[in-house]
């Protein structure tokens, strides 16, 4: 059983020379718990200090400033949103970042029309930071980069191809975006559940690479027990998540890793996901190298329809009346905070 997150080296583990333990540790991990933490990633320090620092210059302006840098539309998954609780309270700041810029620049990347729509909103980008765009940019596709490699060592532990999953050398389709956590100001209790600021979930991604920075453990992770797991917060590692894709593309395999964020610390705990996915028009199904003679249970599905209705789903399920009204009406949404 994995009873605690594995930090594994993701150069030595691809090379020629990883050693058996190692690799079966990987194995394992990514059949009972679905999350990694690596370094020698590939990813440069500086490149992520860059980015989070600045990054945390904008999360760090006053409260009206970041106001300005909420989707002006009303869109969810661009620019500055922050995230009550059903007491008003603060659980969550967060800042989206589309693929791409808007639907033009989508076009320009090979997007249909159709697909392109899903870029419609813009990007929100701060005046006080000009060069954010071009950092976050490279962020991304060194984070990408990450995913890639991850999803080649679990070929390599699972003895396929990593040619067998439909990404290589392929279109993929990522969503990204920082979530900043305010520290516990209430009275403490003893039961982590009764101070999450992120419930229990796993991603929908193939795979999900995550930076965290902070000065407690904030993340866990869940075994196949139940059990919570921490995952510390190492310099400079990254940690990778499994999503249902993989899930689905494995035929039940792979792990999706469960995880959920715990209020805690003395300063803002900030974490930043690339959620990765092939590109749109593939149809997510249990590929035939895992597949034996019993088939599988696992519904072929086409990504493109599991992600254009995402923000109508969304706001359907989490919005509050008044995030809806400023969708429909196409104008910015600032959330009423008790405290603010
Ligand atoms: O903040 C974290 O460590 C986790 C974030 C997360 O799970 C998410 O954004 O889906
Ligand atoms: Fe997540």
């Amino acid at each position: 059983m994995a009873d605690d997150i594995p930090l594994i080296d993701l150069e030595l583990a691809l090379s020629d020379d990883a050693p058996k333990s190692l690799l079966e540790s990987v194995r394992q991990t990514g059949e009972e718990l679905g999350i990694l933490q690596v370094v020698n990633h590939g990813v440069p320090d500086d490149l992520i200090d860059e980015f989070h620092d600045r990054i945390a210059r904008v999360l760090d302006l006053p409260r009206q400033e970041k106001a300005n840098l909420a989707s002006p539309t009303g869109h969810p998954y661009r620019g500055w949103r922050q995230w009550p609780d059903d007491f008003g309270r603060l659980e969550l700041e967060r800042f989206s970042i589309g693929q791409f810029d808007n639907a033009e620049d989508a076009k320009s990347a090979g997007l249909s029309e159709e697909y392109a729509q899903l870029y419609a909103h813009d990007n929100v980008w701060p005046s006080q930071d000009p060069g954010l765009a071009d950092v976050a940019r490279r962020y991304h596709d060194a984070s990408v980069g990450v995913a890639e490699k991850v999803l080649e060592l679990y070929a390599r532990v699972l003895g396929v191809s990593p040619a067998v999953f439909p990404t290589v050398g392929r279109p993929y389709h990522t969503t990204f975006v920082v979530n900043d956590y305010p520290t516990w100001i209430y009275p403490d209790v003893p039961e982590d559940e009764d101070k999450l600021l992120l419930l229990e979930h796993a991603d929908g991604s193939a795979l999900t690479v995550l930076h965290q920075r902070g000065d407690y453990d904030g993340l866990q992770g869940q075994a196949v027990t139940g059990e919570w797991i921490p995952v510390p917060i190492v310099p400079g590692a990254l940690q990778v998540f499994s999503g249902s894709l993989l899930t689905h593309w494995t035929n039940g395999l792979l792990r999706a890793g469960r995880h959920r964020v715990v209020a805690g610390g003395t300063v803002t705990r900030r974490s930043t996901a690339v959620f990765w996915h092939p590109s749109l028009d593939t149809v997510i199904e249990p590929l035939p190298a895992f597949v034996g003679p019993d088939g599988s249970d696992f519904e072929p599905v086409l990504l493109w329809d599991r992600t254009k209705g995402q923000v109508e789903e969304y706001l359907q399920v989490f919005g509050r009346p008044e995030q809806v009204a400023a969708w429909r009406e196409g104008r910015p949404y600032v959330a009423e905070l008790s405290e603010a």
